[in-house]
């Protein structure tokens, strides 16, 4: 039985993890979750799954549901119980399935604690990539991929060693916007933009993935994750989102990964890895059906957001932590409706020409340069 703990539990792929663990009730148990705010669905969760430490985002919901659930259950609340929920629970694995920079702390912890992390949340390796990777390679601590795209490289990889790989090709849909060209985009709702064509997933997600920030969060994440310079990553739009990614080899040999679009197969994957397990309620991919698969080139004007993650991820030291703290900001408040669709490219914009660039930060340095973007941008 591997024990679980989850970070997320109420998001996208924190319910789709849920999912998992459900169909799998022989192999899968849940020992510890967190969330933020949505407690009747937090509520619901701990009453199946039944784990033994909860976090939630507030003092309050964590003192009620303690008096509702009594000494069964541990109740933690804000950053610090993100924090306990990672680290000390007995889970043989910690999936990350929270949203933004705030994972970083307790994917730290957790691989403090050497537990394997099955690892969604791709802004912590955005902001502090080598920090994470330092500290799993210390510990001993496989870090195992749950994004799409790199679950799919991973997959294709399967062993192969580092020096055969010639490049990783990460395939994107485009967005809910994929179909417009730039002057189309003044204009854009939140509701437009929140409408993605192939996945159903949380919303700042969606809007990364308009905005194509989402695939140049996704060039860093692999960038860290499968130690390749950025020379060697490429971008291929691909509007159906069937391939998930490739790799191509020295010898041009191209091993690409397939599947209808569906979060719950890498979920599982990283949980049973090296082992695969059925689902045998997926839908089927039927390429005959399908009669046709598209790729088009990435245009690094239409989608600013790519130059801006590619100069970013090259430049290293803060520039990635600013990039994405920029991000994670203008984002909201597009959701807020503060800032035009195309205002949060000017934000993040601004927010690298501004910033000194420190090279090898610390810890602190990233927390402190993450808390600085964010109040600067907020009050613009
Ligand atoms: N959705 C997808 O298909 C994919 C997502 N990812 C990545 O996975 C991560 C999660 O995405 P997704 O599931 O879509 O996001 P959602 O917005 O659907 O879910 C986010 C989860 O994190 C919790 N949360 C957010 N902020 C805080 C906080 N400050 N403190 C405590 N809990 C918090 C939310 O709690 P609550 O709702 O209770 O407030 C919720 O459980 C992101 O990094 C994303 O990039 C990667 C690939 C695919
Ligand atoms: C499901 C997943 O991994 C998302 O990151 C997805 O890739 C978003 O799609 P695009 O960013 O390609 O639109
Ligand atoms: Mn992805």
């Amino acid at each position: 039985m591997k024990k679980i703990s989850l970070l997320g539990s109420t998001g996208s792929i924190g319910t789709q993890t849920l999912d998992v663990i459900r169909d799998h009730p022989q192999a899968f148990s849940l020992v510890a979750l967190s969330c933020g705010v949505n407690i009747e669905l937090a509520r619901n969760q701990i009453k199946e799954f039944k784990p033994k430490l909860v976090s939630v985002a507030k003092e309050e919901d964590a003192k009620n549901l303690q008096r509702e659930f009594g000494k069964e259950v541990e109740f933690y609340y804000g950053d610090a119980g993100l924090v306990e929920v990672a680290k000390s629970s007995d889970a043989d694995v910690v999936v990350t399935a929270i949203t933004g920079s705030v994972g970083l702390l307790p994917t730290l912890a957790a691989i403090d604690a050497g537990k394997p992390v099955a690892i969604a949340n791709k802004e912590t390796l955005v902001t502090a990539g080598h920090l994470v990777m330092e500290a799993a390679q210390k510990k001993g601590v496989s870090l195992i991929p749950v994004d799409s795209e790199h679950s799919a490289i991973f997959q294709a990889l399967n062993g192969e060693p580092h020096k055969a790989i010639d490049r990783l090709i990460l395939t994107a849909s485009g967005g809910s916007f994929r179909d417009k060209a730039r002057h189309e985009l003044q204009d854009v709702t939140v509701e437009q933009a929140l409408s993605h064509p192939n996945w159903s997933m949380g919303a700042k997600i969606t809007i990364d993935s308009a905005t194509m920030m989402n695939k140049g969060l996704e060039v860093i994440e692999a960038n860290w994750l499968f130690n390749t310079d950025y020379d060697h990553i490429d971008v291929v739009i691909h509007k159906e989102s069937i391939i998930h990614s490739m790799v191509e080899f020295h010898d041009r040999s191209v091993i690409a990964q397939l599947g209808t679009p569906d979060m719950r197969v890498p979920i599982q994957y990283a949980l049973t890895y090296p082992d695969r397990f059925a689902r045998p309620e997926g839908e089927r991919l039927n390429l005959a059906e399908l009669g046709k698969l598209h790729f088009k080139d990435l245009d690094f004007e239409r989608y600013r957001c790519m130059k801006f993650a590619y100069e970013a991820g090259k430049s290293g030291g803060t520039m990635p932590t600013v990039l994405n703290a920029a991000n994670e900001v203008a984002v909201a408040k597009f959701l807020k409706g503060e800032i035009t669709f195309l205002q949060i490219e000017d934000v993040i914009e601004q927010a690298l020409h501004t910033h000194t660039r420190q090279a090898n930060p610390s810890l602190e340095e990233i927390l402190a340069v993450d808390q600085a973007v964010r109040a600067r941008v907020m009050n613009n």
